[in-house]
């Protein structure tokens, strides 16, 4: 089943002194129609209160919720769907849990890893990369993708959306969307400047 994968993902980051939930808020009420909980410190009985919480939000605005990596949770929260950033996770039996109407998508950081993730038949979306260097993170080693990576997509073959990610800023999404990806998801451009809703709208601006 074809399903449905916005042009932008919002993702939330753990950040001192604007919570998920206030995250969620500024991207809604700034257009955003996709969004990814991504909360990698919190204990299992506080993430399902929270999600259930921004899944409040998002329906009140009509946008769609994933949530990185905890598919455990997914009969216990209302969410449209999962992010595993995991390549090498059991996907069959991750699809298997979350049942056939969740969204599942997964990180790939090489073409290798693309066409590993298209060969299991159950991946709904990719989230390609990084694009550029990630500064909310420790360098893991991965290799930046850069342009002429995503100008590499077409040869491949690759039939579900591809979503770049890692170190995107506005000035580069309308290159980006010249190489062939589907779609863009952006954290740090967004939740570390001084004005974040005007840069949703920027983001979108550059979009649609
Ligand atoms: C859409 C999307 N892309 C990437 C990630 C997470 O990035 P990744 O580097 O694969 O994983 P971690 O840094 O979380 O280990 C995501 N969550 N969503
Ligand atoms: C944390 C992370 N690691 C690789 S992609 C990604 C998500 C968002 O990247 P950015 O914060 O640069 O938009
Ligand atoms: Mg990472």
């Amino acid at each position: 089943m074809k399903k449905y994968v916005s042009k932008f993902h919002y993702l939330t980051h753990d950040l001192p002194g604007f919570s998920h939930i206030q995250q969620v808020q500024m991207a809604c009420s700034a257009g955003a129609n996709w969004i990814q909980y991504r909360c990698l410190t919190k204990p299992e009985d506080e993430l399902v209160d929270e999600i259930n919480e921004i899944a409040e939000i998002c329906d009140e605005w009509g946008a769609t919720l994933i949530i990185a990596n905890h598919y455990d949770l997914i009969d216990r929260v209302d969410a449209q769907g999962v992010h595993i950033d995991d390549t090498d996770a059991d996907l069959p039996t991750i699809r298997k849990v979350i049942g056939q109407d969740k969204t599942l998508g997964v990180s790939a950081a090489d073409t290798d890893e693309l066409l590993k993730l298209q060969s299991t038949g159950v991946v709904d979306y990719y989230a390609y990369g990084p694009f550029a260097s990630v500064v909310t993170e420790e360098p893991d080693g991965s290799i930046p993708i850069g342009f002429n990576g995503y100008r590499q997509l077409e040869k491949l073959g690759i039939e579900i959306p591809v979503i770049a990610v890692g170190g995107i800023q506005l000035g580069d999404v309308e290159n980006l969307l010249q190489t062939g990806v589907d779609g863009i998801a952006v954290s740090s451009a967004i939740n570390l400047v001084a004005d974040p809703a005007t840069k949703v709208k920027e983001f979108y601006r550059k979009l649609y």
